[in-house]
């Protein structure tokens, strides 16, 4: 016998309960990348999910990033991107227009998302109450034909040497929803672009977060034969780095759940931002949304 629709959805609600009470009080770093934005629709369904963790008493703090609205900014004024080691070479100027639309026009976009719902968000930097500071990268790559390890020089691109939690544990104790950009500034007074994934690793192990969700364009970490997995140790992920099956983009994106379980995080989940509600989905229900890494 098939179940009608409204005894599937109190079916869910069901389900959501103890996933709820798990959660009650824990902090839950979200993840918001560039390609998982753009959407209207899914924009209005992501900043509802957020809007209902802080109503059924979790924590939610949201890092954003925004790669591809970068390109299109820098596109208009006449200004090439290009890309290191999966990084942004940042020039002086780069870095203007990169903080101009992280934590300008993205950051408030999504600040006014979740403020629609009724909720209170506030959009931050990691400049913001002394939150973050950051040093310049020191990333280095292997040149594939002479074998050679160089450091490349990215420009004003950092890294996060601190977090002071003061305000984020401030705002959580408040209405306020943090959504913070991958900006921070250096003890130098410069200011650096910090890749997004990085930035919210560094942000969950510094609140010892339960769950850091990092929402992209796949359904998840997929096998060579293209399935989701839906759990992996952090032994098993680095064994799918080693033989080429997670390559690219995702390599980083491993690499920082893999540190940010280090750091402290109990669970870190890989998920597709573009797939309506999928944050519910993968806190609330039983088979989750995503790839699990866990320790
Ligand atoms: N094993 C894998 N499973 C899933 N995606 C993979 C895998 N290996 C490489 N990728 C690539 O990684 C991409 C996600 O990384 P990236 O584009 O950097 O995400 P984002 O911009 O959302 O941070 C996927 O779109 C996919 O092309
Ligand atoms: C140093 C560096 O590469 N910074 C990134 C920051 C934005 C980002 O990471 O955004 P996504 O999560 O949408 O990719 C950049 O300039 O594109």
């Amino acid at each position: 016998m098939s179940l009608t629709e409204s005894e599937t959805q109190a079916r869910l609600l069901a389900q959501a309960l103890p996933y709820m009470q798990r959660y009650e009080n824990k902090t839950i770093v979200v993840k918001y990348g560039g390609h998982a934005m753009g959407n209207p629709e899914l924009g209005k369904a992501f900043a509802s999910d957020i809007a209902l963790l802080k109503q059924s008493g979790v924590n939610p703090v949201v890092v954003h990033g925004g790669g591809p609205q970068i390109g299109a900014m820098l596109t208009k004024m006449g200004i090439e991107s290009k890309f290191e080691g999966g990084l942004r070479v940042t020039d002086e100027k780069t870095v203007e227009i990169v903080e101009m639309v992280l934590a300008g026009s993205i950051n408030k976009e999504i600040v006014a998302l979740i403020n629609q719902t009724g909720e209170w968000a506030i959009g931050l930097c990691g400049k913001d109450g002394n939150m973050v500071f950051a040093e310049k990268a020191k990333k280095t790559v292997v040149d594939p034909d002479s074998n050679i390890e160089r450091i490349l020089d990215l420009g004003f691109v950092g890294e996060v040497v601190e977090v002071d939690r003061t305000l984020i544990d401030l705002l959580a104790k408040s209405e306020m929803i943090p959504v913070i950009a991958p900006v921070a500034p250096g003890r130098d007074g410069h200011t650096y672009n910090i890749n997004a994934d990085t930035f919210a690793g560094a942000i969950a192990g510094a609140l010892n977060a339960v769950r850091l969700l990092f929402l992209t364009d796949v359904p998840g970490v997929l096998n060579k034969q293209g399935e989701l997995i839906k759990e992996l140790s952090v032994a098993e992920a680095r064994a799918l780095i080693k033989d080429g099956t997670i390559s690219g983009g995702m390599i980083p994106k491993v690499e920082t759940c893999i540190e940010a379980i280090k750091a402290g995080v109990q669970g870190v989940v890989i998920l597709n931002g573009k797939t309506p509600h999928s944050v519910l989905l993968e806190l609330f229900t039983e088979g989750g949304a995503g790839t699990l890494i866990v320790p």
